[in-house]
């Protein structure tokens, strides 16, 4: 993995060409813009586990152009079967990368099958590589236009819930936005497509403790947004940082209309849903003070293998991002000898959840008050495209 300083274009975390990609390394943000040049499956995993790529669609994106990149020059000897299994080895291992979000195991499967089919139709090895090629830059140019649909989808849909109000002041959590997709974003998606209607008042993001994902902190190491309140400055979007703490009585104060928030995975119970760690408290505080609490996610987000948040796995983190500062790797900030807990994500569950904005549309309860998420992915003609 080499460094370069070029910064292509602001707010782009991957940067792909046939045979290149360079990931933004997003540790580095707000201060430094450094691209890291990803050669092959190994860069590709460690730039996933290591956080210099992060977010549920960017991770999924990020890993099949890793293998997309490895595979563009490799001299393969082998039948086309063989070279389907090594590529199905390789998605497994870069799975393995991080557990929660399951846009990248739904991504790995779907990129599985794929090359699986093309082995049994083609003599050529190099029909197998061009159709996980090809199939994986769709994965990158598809994104934003979903991205694009579930903002346009969730302003509507915000406004028609807020009658009355000309304007919104929309509260998210973590970054959701273009660092964290192929662009544009999903929950900061809606902000955005809010703000270009002329609908939206203010957002606030929170700090997003431990790794200050939304928060602009001028220690490189601190990790996160710095990235949302870095987008919101980036596109001149009126917007407040509060305090993971501070959301409980930012809410009080009655300057909060909506909760927008993404999702790393949502289970077909309809639907508990997996998101950046502190997100429950947010759907807890939403509920007590009658503020809605939309989850914005594409269709890939959705889990149906599984039937409730129980069975999501939460990624623990290391406990040196709590004991130390700069997200780990500073000085000692807390008590030697203190065990720590550090999840990553929590479950919210559907309870709390006022409805989920898709790029198909938006999901609301049925008079049982729950999401019928089955039925909804089922008639929607896709989740990972193939095309
Ligand atoms: C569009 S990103 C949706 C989620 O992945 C996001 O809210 C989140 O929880 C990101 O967590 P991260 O640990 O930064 O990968």
């Amino acid at each position: 993995m080499g460094e370069s300083n070029e910064t292509p274009e602001a707010l782009q975390a991957i940067c792909y060409q046939r045979g290149s990609l360079r990931l933004l390394d997003q540790r580095k943000l707000p201060l430094e813009s450094v691209y890291l040049n990803i050669q092959d499956s190994k860069d590709g995993w460690n730039a996933i586990r290591d956080m210099v790529v992060r977010g549920a669609p960017a991770i999924a994106i990020a890993a099949a152009l890793s293998l997309a990149v490895e595979i563009h020059s490799l001299e393969f000897k082998g039948a086309p079967a063989d070279a389907a299994d090594f590529i199905v080895k390789k998605l497994e291992f870069l799975v393995s990368s991080r557990p929660t979000a399951v846009n990248l195991s739904d991504a790995a499967t779907k990129l599985g099958d794929l090359v699986q089919n093309t082995s049994e139709t083609t003599t050529e090895v190099k029909t197998v590589f061009k159709a996980f090629v090809e199939a994986a830059e769709a994965m990158l140019e598809n994104d934003v236009a979903d991205n694009k649909a579930i903002g346009s989808h969730g302003a509507i849909f915000l406004r028609k819930k807020s009658e009355g109000l000309d304007k919104l002041c929309v509260l998210t959590h973590c970054n959701t936005g273009s660092l964290a997709t192929a662009g544009y974003g999903t929950a900061l998606g809606v902000i955005r497509a809010l703000h270009a209607g002329g609908y939206l008042d203010k957002a606030f993001c929170t700090e997003t403790r431990p790794f200050n994902q939304a928060k602009f902190q001028a220690i490189w190491l601190s990790f996160g947004s710095r990235l949302t309140a870095y987008e919101l400055v980036h596109d001149k979007i009126p917007a407040t940082l509060v305090t993971d703490s501070a959301v409980a009585a930012l809410m009080k104060s009655g300057s909060v209309n909506a909760v927008v928030v993404g999702a790393d995975r949502i289970a077909a119970n309809g639907s508990d849903t997996a998101n950046k760690i502190g997100t429950y408290s947010l759907a807890l505080c939403a509920k007590h003070h009658g503020v809605q609490f939309y989850v914005a996610a594409p269709l890939t987000s959705i889990d149906l293998s599984i039937s409730s948040g129980q069975q999501i796995v939460i990624e623990e983190r290391s406990p040196k991002e709590l004991l130390n500062s700069e997200g780990g790797l500073g000085k000692q900030v807390a008590a030697s000898g203190i065990a720590v807990w550090n999840p990553a994500f929590d479950v919210t569950p559907a309870s709390l959840i006022t409805a989920i904005i898709t790029e198909k549309g938006v999901i609301t309860k049925s008079g049982d008050d729950v999401f019928d998420i089955k039925s909804f992915v089922e008639s929607t003609s896709k989740r990972l495209t193939i095309e």
